[in-house]
């Protein structure tokens, strides 16, 4: 047999599980379109992501490769859209402009067929949800270098909103600019957390370029497209989408800069057996009531993944509490947990379970450089 021949004969065992898969995913679009209709009947939202992530978990445990478990979460991630597409399409809003690392976000947890709407503002994000414009807003947290991101922190104070999806991102700068070399460049354009994240970078490598601050990652890219001596410090995938050359990878100082981000809808998730809550509370002005308030929680030996305070901006010198735990409000240990701390506590906002994500394993976007045509 001939190199050809062998090739073509595996290409027809390829092109019949092709033809037998496209099979199944129809049938299976078929099954998602009637439950669907079911959901329209009755008013039942469409989305449902403790369902979807109950199904990628199922699939991953049940996996034996060659396929990686990224792979066929990244698969499913597009049949689900796919699926969602027939039910109805998810409309998500989130900080733009395009491609910027909210942008990637969602198109991490809701795959590349959604109806993805970029806003100017955190403030608009939230707007578009509580306005019914968007069934999810999409909104940064924290960031592994830089803490807690404050006006969202205080939205989610202000806005009647429920968490229903977190992702944790793994944030990789590189230089992009119109053309030829990192030397050449003489202007960066960045925003200024990205600026501050590769500092280090820029004095070793272009200490005599001039630094411009951008609203975001994704408008520094914009910036560097109409500038022949300029560069942008933006993700692969905002240097693709404005024609940008690469001209340095990965220029960050720190490996491990992860942003978290939450997906904010209206309903309450059932329990995955697999979740993480969110909560908001504040304590009354007296010794011992921030330990009184969390003891419950140490009782039961709930594992506490993070406790971070801000001001409560309508109460001067008062203080907010954001913290999130292993479990579902639903489970009986958190129940009783919650229902002692609203007894603690002067003020308290279940901001929602959902299904809990690992931070050491954020989600990579490497793999996009294929769908945009490689290195350049
Ligand atoms: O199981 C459901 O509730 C469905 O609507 C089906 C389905 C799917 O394709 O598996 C589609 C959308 C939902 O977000 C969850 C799951």
């Amino acid at each position: 047999m001939t190199v050809t021949e062998e090739i073509q004969a595996l290409r027809e065992g390829i092109d019949g599980l092709d033809r037998e898969l496209l099979e199944l995913l129809n049938r299976r679009m078929d099954y998602a379109r009637r439950i669907g209709e079911i959901k329209a009947r009755h008013g039942i939202d469409p989305f449902d992501p403790a369902r979807e992530e109950a199904i990628c978990r199922c699939l991953t445990a049940r996996n034996r490769g060659p396929l990686s478990d990224e792979s066929v979460r990244a698969i499913y991630r597009e049949i689900l859209a796919a699926s969602r597409i027939l039910q109805q399409p998810l409309g998500v809003a989130f900080l733009g402009p395009e491609w910027t690392y909210s942008h990637l976000a969602a198109i991490s947890l809701f795959g590349h067929n959604a109806r993805y709407v970029p806003h100017r503002t955190l403030i608009d994000v939230f707007d578009a949800l509580n306005k019914n414009l968007a069934h999810i807003a999409l909104v940064p947290v924290e960031n592994s270098l830089e803490g807690g991101i404050a006006q969202t922190m205080d939205l989610l104070y202000e806005r009647p909103v429920v968490i229903v999806r977190e992702c944790y991102l793994e944030i990789a700068h590189c230089l992009a600019g119109r053309g030829g070399e990192v030397a050449a460049v003489k202007r960066i354009y960045g925003h200024p957390h990205a600026l501050a994240q590769c500092r280090r970078w820029v004095f070793e490598n272009l200490r005599h370029a001039e630094l411009h601050e951008s609203a975001s990652t994704a408008q520094a890219a914009q910036h560097a497209a109409k500038d022949p001596e300029g560069a942008a410090i933006c993700s692969l995938q905002a240097a693709c989408h404005h024609g940008l050359k690469i001209l340095a990878e990965r220029v960050e100082d720190h490996s491990g800069n992860t942003t978290r981000f939450f997906a904010l809808g209206h309903r309450k998730n059932a329990p995955t057996g697999h979740d993480k809550t969110s909560i908001l509370f504040a304590v009354p002005d007296k010794p011992g009531a921030l330990y009184t308030a969390l003891e419950p929680f140490a009782r039961w030996q709930l594992n506490m993944t993070r406790i971070e305070s801000r001001p409560n901006r309508l109460m001067p010198w008062q203080y907010l509490f954001f913290s999130d735990f292993e479990g579902h409000r639903d489970d009986p240990q958190i129940e009783d947990s919650l229902q002692a701390l609203s007894e603690r506590t002067s003020f308290l906002k279940i901001l929602g379970s959902y299904p809990r994500s690992d931070p050491m394993k954020p989600i990579r976007f490497d793999f996009e450089k294929v769908r945009f045509g490689g290195e350049n």
